[in-house]
Formats: structure tokens, sequence, C-alpha cells
């Protein structure tokens, strides 16, 4: 886990830390068993490993009470699992928000004006002189953006792509996104005080709505049973010809053979893909497809996020074995992150907080 004030929190309160080297990127539900033992109180994970009964019922049974995954993303977590065995389930919101949105902003670039294809064709010797048709793009001013889970990372790319290109905004969401709402309608009176054309935004009723109207679709849901392969062959189809569709949430979020077969058969729709559905393989024929921008889940990969991220599960553990009430605010985390203070007494993000039973602190 990068950086090293995550360690220093522990160690200067009294825990002891074993820090797994194994070399493997990704570690089996049996080494995690092996790395808990007999004596474990609480364990921080990655979002690669499978947590359910197995390995919460171990950590049950060497002590422990707290887990946290250093990701805000949970859906690796079975969370009933946990629940039944007393265990905490910490994750790590806010630090992530602009980090990523960052990235789907960076693909959706990259796609829109084909950079990666420009950059091999440069670095393959093939450039010999201007031409009004090469490498022709996208324009994003004044087209559409359309966001699918406007929570926060959804709400941070859309700010960006209205505010950096002046896109309109078509978002749905199972909730109304009021904050940036009053941010498209603010902005949009800025420019037209300034005489320009002025942005707008739409809450759509149902996803296709979103998926028929918008030149751009950024995807930022949770993936649960409602957002598995949301994106679909019929869903695919409504799109438009031209369309750019992000995704930096999950890949099983995208049926990605689908996918594959929407990319040949529509050389002008494109995609940038952070995450993909069998991690970290990708569907056959994906790799061949130039329409398509493919970067091996980085999305919150910024060195503040990162640490951010470190601190704030090393503090859900921490927390928890301390016996400290949750943080009433998980989208308020700046307070942990201060290197000159000393945290809250307080568990940053526990998910599982009311089924457990722990208590929140007062703000
Ligand atoms: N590629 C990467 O490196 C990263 C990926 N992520 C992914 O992004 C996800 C979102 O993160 P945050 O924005 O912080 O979470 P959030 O909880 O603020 O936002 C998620 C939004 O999805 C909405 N949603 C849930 N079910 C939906 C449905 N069926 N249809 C439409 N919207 C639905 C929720 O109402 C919520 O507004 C994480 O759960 C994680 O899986 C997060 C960080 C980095
Ligand atoms: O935090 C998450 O959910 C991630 O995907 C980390 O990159």
């Amino acid at each position: 886990m990068p950086g090293t004030r995550w360690i220093r929190l522990l160690t200067e309160n009294d825990c002891r830390l074993e820090i797994c080297t194994d070399p493997k990127t990704i570690l089996s539900v049996d080494d995690i068993l092996a790395l808990i033992g007999d004596r474990c109180d609480g364990v921080i994970g990655q979002l690669t490993e499978d947590w359910g009964e197995v390995l919460f019922s171990a950590l049950r049974r060497a002590g422990g009470t707290a887990f946290s995954n250093m990701a805000v993303g949970y859906n690796n977590v079975d969370v009933e699992a946990a629940n039944r065995n007393g265990i905490a389930v910490g994750n790590t919101p806010g630090v992530l928000t602009e980090t990523t949105a960052e990235l789907a902003a960076s693909l959706t670039l990259a796609a829109a004006r084909r950079i990666v294809e420009a950059d091999q064709f440069m670095r393959a010797g093939l450039y010999d002189g201007w031409l009004p048709h090469l490498f022709v793009g996208n324009l994003l001013k004044g087209q559409t953006v359309g966001v699918i889970g406007a929570g926060r990372i959804g709400s941070a790319y859309a700010r960006m792509m209205i505010e950096g290109f002046k896109m309109n905004l078509i978002y749905y969401d199972l909730y109304q996104a009021t904050r940036l709402e009053k941010f498209v309608t603010a902005y949009g009176h800025f420019l037209k005080a300034n005489g320009e054309q002025p942005v707008t935004w739409k809450r759509a009723a149902t996803m296709e709505d979103v998926l028929r109207e918008a030149d751009v679709i950024s995807l930022h849901p949770v993936l649960d049973k409602t957002t598995y392969h949301l994106i679909n062959p019929e869903r695919l189809a409504i799109m438009k010809k031209e369309a750019i569709l992000v995704n930096a949430s999950r890949g099983p979020v995208i049926d990605e053979v689908a996918l594959v077969e929407h990319l040949k058969a529509n050389p002008m729709f494109r995609v940038g893909l952070d995450v993909f559905e069998d991690e970290p393989y990708m569907k056959p024929g994906l790799a061949d497809m130039k329409n398509a921008v493919v970067v091996p889940h980085i999305a919150s990969a910024s060195k503040w996020t990162r640490e951010g991220m470190a601190t704030l599960s090393a503090l859900n553990i921490l927390g928890k074995i301390k016996g400290y009430p949750v943080w009433g605010n998980p989208n308020q985390v700046e307070p942990f992150l201060d290197e000159n203070a000393t945290p809250p007494p307080a568990c940053p993000s526990i998910v599982n907080a009311k089924q457990i039973g722990l208590p929140s602190a007062k703000l």
C-alpha cells in the first residue's frame, strides 16, 4: 500500500502490522486464510480479493472485527457474510472522486480525438504530412454528455465535461443529483450573461433516454445486480452510431462480448475502458479494435488518491479496534487526510455500520 502515513497511524496506536509481501498480484482465498492465521484483529484488503463467508468466518475465529477494502467500490465483498460474522466492512469514499473523474475525462478525449491511434501512427513512422482528413474525430463542445450513475464520481465527471467543454447534460440515477443540477443551472446563467450559449441539464426518466440522446456516455454506477450488463446488445443498438462510451466503474456493467461485436459493426462508435469484465483479461477481439482505448484499471492512480485510500482504510480498521463511532458523513473525509492533524476519533466509512449496530459520530 502506498505512502507511510497509514503505517504510522496504526503503529503509533499500538497495532502490530503484518504486511503481505507476496509478489503475486492477486491473492487467493487460501493465500489470505494463511495470512490471517489464528490471531488477527483486522485486515486491509484489495478490490481483487474475494471476501465472503470463508474469509469473514476465519477472521472472526482469529478474533477479528474489522475489514476494509482499499477501494470505494466493494462489489468484491459479501457484506451479508460480514454481517453474519459481526465484521465491520470499510471502504474509502471521497478520495477517488476527482482522480477517477479525470481519468474518465481523459478516456473521453482520447476516444473523441483518436489520440491512441494517432500516437501509434506517428511511432510507426507513417506520418508524411498534414492532410484534411487525417484522424478526424468528434468535437465535444455543444454536444450532450450522458452520465449513468450521477453519484460522487459521475457528478464530478459531469462537471468537468460541462465546465471544460460546454456540453449539455442528460443523466440517469436512482436519486436526484440536486447539487449537480444547481451547478449546471448556475453555469448556464453565467454563460448566458457573457453572451455565450448556455448549457442545459435533464434528468432522464429511463436509462434508454440517456443512451438515445447522448453523444458521450460515461458509466459511474456501483456494480450490483441492477447494473450487471447494464450495457447489453439491445441498449448498444439504440446508441448513436458515432457515440463515445466510457467505463471507469466496473467491467461487468458492460456485456463485453456484445461490445466487441458492436465495435466491429460500427467503426465510428468509440469506447474508452478502464475496467473489464474478466479483469485482468479482455474478451477476445477487443485488443484488435482501433475504436477502443484501453487502460489497466488506473482511474484512481494518482499519488494523493492512493495514499488517501491507504489512510482511510487503515483508519477504518483502527477506529473499529479502538471502539470509535462511525463518521457521520462519508462524503466529507478531509479531516482524516490532514497530515498535520490528529485524525478524528472515528471510522471514516463503514458500509454495514447500521446492520452490525455501530454508533454514529456526532459531527
Ligand atoms: N475504475 C476505478 O478505478 C474506480 C472505479 N470506481 C467505481 O465507481 C463506483 C462509483 O463510485 P462513487 O461515485 O464514489 O459512488 P457513489 O455511491 O457516490 O455513486 C454511485 C451512484 O450509482 C447510482 N446507482 C446505483 N444503482 C444504479 C442503477 N441501477 N442505475 C443508475 N444509477 C445507479 C447510485 O444512486 C449512486 O448515485 C464505485 O462503486 C466503483 O465500483 C470507483 C473508483 C475508482
Ligand atoms: O476504489 C475503487 O473502487 C477502485 O476501483 C480503485 O481504483
